[in-house]
């Protein structure tokens, strides 16, 4: 942005204390505060301690109080020395520099307005003097010059530092052309009591700064103007000019941080403390107000700095609780407006014709709040970054506009309000955030208290711009009234002027809502700016010189006159806070205990609800337990059935396979047989378990047992004798054998039919456990599914165990099956057995009736025997047999012929095979085979030699009767022999 003469050339800017960005406020801890403005060295200054600076003599005391501001007064200048204080300790040793050593102006003067005179400003052989700020308040303009030997050696000297070049003056001539006004000592001694920190005494709180603005070059030096930080004064050596002593002087080279330090930072902590505080900027347009006000990024200036400050003292003081509001107006053209409230455009300088003017704001006037403007918007702020925004916010809404001195000008007065509420607490050492702590705060009073922050627009003289011109009256006629209201002030009559009369406030706008700061109720702080006139010559540079020197004035009014007898405020109580208060800290923590009984009423509801609720999922949780135990339950008593009918079966294949008799005798194995199977169940109970192998050998000893029973039928076939006998079941043990083959078959269909009956209950009970258990896996609501869910996922040993019945169940189905399959086996064999039973006996009836044939043959007659012998193979081969197999079997003699049980003979004619007693299982012998091939053989040789000769015959009859006897039992007799 293009900047005027005066400020574009600006080359050296300040430095900050400390960085600073706006939207990252510092959270560091902040510097300590100085215990008293009194108590500030100069050392603390470089630019105050530097030895290159000109040092003024110190006077005893102050100067007399001018009689007029109009008129400085003259050199009534004291000579007696600076008393040191007790207080500070041995006073620093300066070296004393008279203005008179400064080097010589030079002789074209033509920019001065002034001439000055010559003489000596400050005397040579002045003593060291404290470098307290205390000491050199005191009248530094009286301590020059008492220092001085009187008169100006006539040369310049040149303040290195500030970059002022002083004219050599004579302390006549100085009091002669200089104005010089001085707060006189009783306005000192006020100041000094603040700086003591006597906050209930009348004076001391009204704090009087004046800030040189940097000139634009290099050479930032102007002859005529003395600016004297060390010692707190400006001068000036032209007409209307004159030295002025002040709280602070800031020279070109002080930056913000130092210039808040020094006129604010007390101020804002004692408003943190209860106290109102006002701090204006006040100067010439273009001076710096708005910089010192605001600052910049990298030198942040009173506004921010102040706000950090705010905040540190509240994270100091533990023992209050806080709340801060704030609210940001401004008066335009003499009309008041809402910063806050009015909506900036989205860049961030709107210009004034496109500037929507918000809402008039009226000033109101109450005795407890004094001046106030409404309806303001005010914002309650929680941390720095926020304040910062809202005033931030703010800016971007304020009118500005370009002006001769600045491109930027502000064109109204803008007032920043910070109302800060603060109450006791009585724990004082927990933190806010802690709700136990605040809940334990104090009920106690409210204190309020206000900073006020005030950029006043810059007066301007001459605008050649009509709307400039009309801004610049009411800047300049509010501030007129401004300074008329100070300048009226009076110490002694209360707000009113030395006459008693009524301060003009109403006359502006400014000064009505200043009242309450004015009329000293508040501490005060008021930096006035000033910028060296450079570079201009004639009407410019005098119209320039006079609005500098119209600001010196203004600042020696207000130091001189300005009262304050601020108190700090009274603690409002809760009792008499009613909804229209403006005690919000109050009204916020009945509101916040209001909240936080609806939000215990409100916890208290959602735990009976949550009680509630939960009472709910338990009794769900039951029921579906229940049904989850119901199907358990039943899934258990399935599997206990199935397992108890397992075990009895096993039970009952157990004692099948461990009857003692069985194997042993005849009668054991007929006893077992003839039991049916189904009704040893009463025995079985002392056998213990056995496995399904156990059983199949069993039951394959079963078979063999009813195999042998078998062979006993076809054994009868060669033996006639016995036939008769077997034909009598009560004796025959052939008979007796039928009976058993008879008994066991139906104990085996018996058994047979409980193991289908078996068979489908597993089966039956299989399906439905996998009906059950599929819908839940594969089809079953989401409820279901996810209790089965529960029950796989919580119980794993359940499934598996489940996994096993399923697995034993089919496996148990399949030794059944295959246990039936020998069952069937055992039928059909016990089923041909029989059949062969019947067979046989029909052989051996048709045998006993050709036996008896040959009987009567043999005796005698040839041709008997020969129907005798075929009758016989008519049997044998005569298709007599109903089935070829037993036909074949007994051709064969696979079938062993067994007459009883024990004895196995061979073939008629041949030896004796053997006899083996109480035997139960008959092996098959080849060699028994081989004999019945041979025998079958023989005989059929023998037929062929009876047909061709009669000697055969006998022999034929002989192997006949030996047959005969051999199926009788008696001894083998060999054939040949009897041949
Ligand atoms: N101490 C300073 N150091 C560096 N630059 C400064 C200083 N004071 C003022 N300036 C510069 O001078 C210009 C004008 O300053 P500023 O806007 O603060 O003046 P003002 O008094 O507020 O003017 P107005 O009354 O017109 O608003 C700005 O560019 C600002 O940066």
């Amino acid at each position: 942005m293009a900047t005027t003469t005066m400020t574009a050339t600006t080359t050296t800017t300040p430095r900050a204390h400390r960085a600073f960005n706006a939207s990252t406020p510092p959270t560091s801890a902040l510097p300590a505060l100085p215990s008293s403005l009194s108590g500030r060295s100069s050392l603390q200054n470089p630019r105050k301690s530097s030895s290159l600076l000109p040092q003024t003599p110190r006077a005893a005391s102050g100067f007399a109080r001018p009689p007029s501001i109009a008129r400085p007064q003259r050199s009534s200048i004291p000579t007696q020395s600076t008393p040191v204080s007790p207080t500070r300790g041995p006073p620093e040793p300066r070296r004393v520099v008279s203005i008179a050593s400064f080097p010589q102006p030079p002789q074209t003067t033509g920019a001065r307005v002034t001439s000055l005179p010559s003489g000596h400003i400050a005397g040579e052989n002045s003593t060291p003097s404290s470098p307290g700020k205390k000491n050199r308040r005191s009248s530094p303009l009286a301590r020059s010059q008492s220092g001085s030997s009187g008169s100006l050696n006539g040369k310049f000297a040149r303040d290195s530092d500030v970059g002022i070049m002083s004219s050599p003056i004579s302390g006549d001539s100085l009091a002669a052309d200089i104005g010089v006004f001085s707060p006189t000592d009783p306005s000192l001694s006020r100041s000094r009591s603040m700086d003591n920190g006597g906050d209930e005494k009348e004076g001391g709180n009204i704090v009087v700064s004046v800030r040189v603005r940097p000139g634009g070059s290099e050479d930032d030096s102007n002859p005529d103007w003395l600016v004297e930080g060390r010692s707190n004064t400006v001068g000036y050596r032209g007409r209307d000019g004159g030295m002025y002593e002040f709280d602070n002087v800031f020279t070109q080279v002080d930056d913000n941080a130092r210039v808040y330090d020094s006129c604010a930072k007390r101020l804002v902590r004692r408003v943190m403390e209860g106290y109102h505080g006002t701090v204006f900027a006040y100067g010439m347009t273009g001076t710096g107000k708005t910089f010192s006000m605001q600052g910049t990024t990298s030198s942040p200036g009173v506004i921010p700095l102040a706000i950090t400050d705010i905040f540190s003292y509240i994270r100091e003081t533990p023992h209050r609780e806080f709340l801060l509001r704030v609210s940001y107006l401004e008066i335009y053209n003499e009309r008041i407006h809402d910063l806050l409230a009015s909506q900036p455009g989205s860049s961030g300088f709107v210009p004034l014709d496109q500037q929507t003017k918000g809402e008039e704001i009226k000033l109101r006037e109450d005795p407890k709040r004094g001046v106030y403007a409404t309806p303001l918007k005010e914002e309650i702020v929680q941390s720095p970054t926020q304040l910062l925004r809202v005033i931030a916010r703010g800016d971007l809404a304020r009118r500005t506009g370009s002006t001769q001195f600045n491109a930027r000008s502000s064109r109204s007065h803008a007032v920043v309000q910070i109302v800060v509420e603060s109450r006791e607490r009585i724990n004082g050492g927990g933190s806010m955030t802690d709700a136990s702590n605040r809940r334990h705060a104090v009920n106690g009073g409210v204190r309020v208290s206000t900073l006020s922050l005030i950029d006043l627009a810059g007066s301007e003289r001459a605008a050649e711009n009509k709307e400039r011109r009309t801004e610049g009256a009411h800047i300049n006629r509010s501030l007129l009234t401004l300074g008329t209201v100070i300048a009226r002030l009076s110490k002694d009559a209360d707000g009113k002027d030395k006459d008693g009369n009524h301060l003009p406030y109403r006359d502006s706008k400014l000064t009505r809502l200043l009242q309450p700061a004015l009329s000293g109720n508040s501490l005060v702080s008021i930096l006035c700016t000033i910028a060296i006139p450079q570079g201009q010559t004639g009407a410019a540079m005098t119209t320039n010189i006079s609005e500098q020197l119209s600001t010196l004035k203004f600042a020696a009014r207000a130091k001189n006159n300005l009262v304050s007898h601020a108190k700090r405020s009274e603690e409002s109580f809760a009792g008499g806070v009613d909804a229209g208060s403006r005690v919000l800290l109050e009204r916020y923590r009945a509101e916040i205990q209001e909240l936080r009984r609806e939000l215990e009423v409100q916890k208290k509801r959602e735990e009976e609800d949550l009680r509630e609720r939960e009472e709910l999922a338990e009794m769900a949780e039951r029921a579906l337990s229940e049904e989850r135990h119901g199907e358990q339950l039943l899934e258990m008593q399935l599997a206990r059935t199935a397992l108890k009918e397992r075990i009895e079966h096993l039970n009952r294949l157990i004692l099948c396979s461990k009857s003692s008799g069985v194997n042993s005798t005849r009668n054991s194995f007929m006893s077992i047989n003839t039991v049916p199977l189904h009704n040893r169940q009463s025995t079985s109970s002392i056998i213990p378990t056995t496995t399904p192998r156990d059983s199949t050998i069993t039951t394959a000893t079963t078979t063999v047992t009813i195999r042998d029973s078998s062979l006993t039928t076809t054994s009868n076939l060669s033996s006639p004798a016995s036939s008769a006998v077997s034909t009598d079941p009560e004796t025959d043990p052939t008979a007796t054998g039928f009976a058993t083959l008879s008994v066991q078959f139906q104990a085996l269909q018996t058994d047979l039919a409980e193991k289908n009956r078996y068979i489908a209950t597993l089966e039956k009970r299989l399906l439905h456990a996998r009906r059950s258990s599929q819908p839940r896996t594969s089809f079953g609501t989401p409820r279901t599914s996810a209790s089965l869910d529960n029950l796989h996922h919580t119980s794993p040993i359940t499934e598996h165990r489940y996994e096993t019945i399923l697995q034993e169940k089919d496996q148990e189905i399949a030794d059944l099956r295959a246990r039936l399959d020998d069952k069937d086996r055992m039928l059909s064999a016990l089923r041909s057995q029989v059949r062969k039973r019947d067979n046989a006996t029909d052989v051996i009836s048709r045998k006993s009736a050709s036996n008896s044939l040959r009987r009567k043959e043999s005796a005698g007659s040839s041709s008997t025997y020969g129907r005798s012998r075929e009758s016989l193979m008519e049997v044998i081969n005569g298709g007599r047999f109903e089935r070829d197999s037993v036909k074949e079997d007994i051709m064969k003699g696979m079938i062993p012929l067994q007459l009883q049980p024990g004895v196995v003979c061979g073939s008629a004619g041949n030896s004796p095979v053997g006899m083996g007693l109480g035997l139960t299982r008959l092996e098959r012998r080849d060699s028994g085979n081989d004999l019945s091939e041979a025998k079958v053989k023989r005989l059929e040789r023998r037929e062929s030699r009876v047909s061709g000769g009669v000697t055969s015959r006998a022999g034929s009859v002989a192997g006949l009767r030996h047959g005969r006897r051999s199926l009788a039992g008696t001894p083998v007799v060999p054939a040949s022999g009897s041949s």
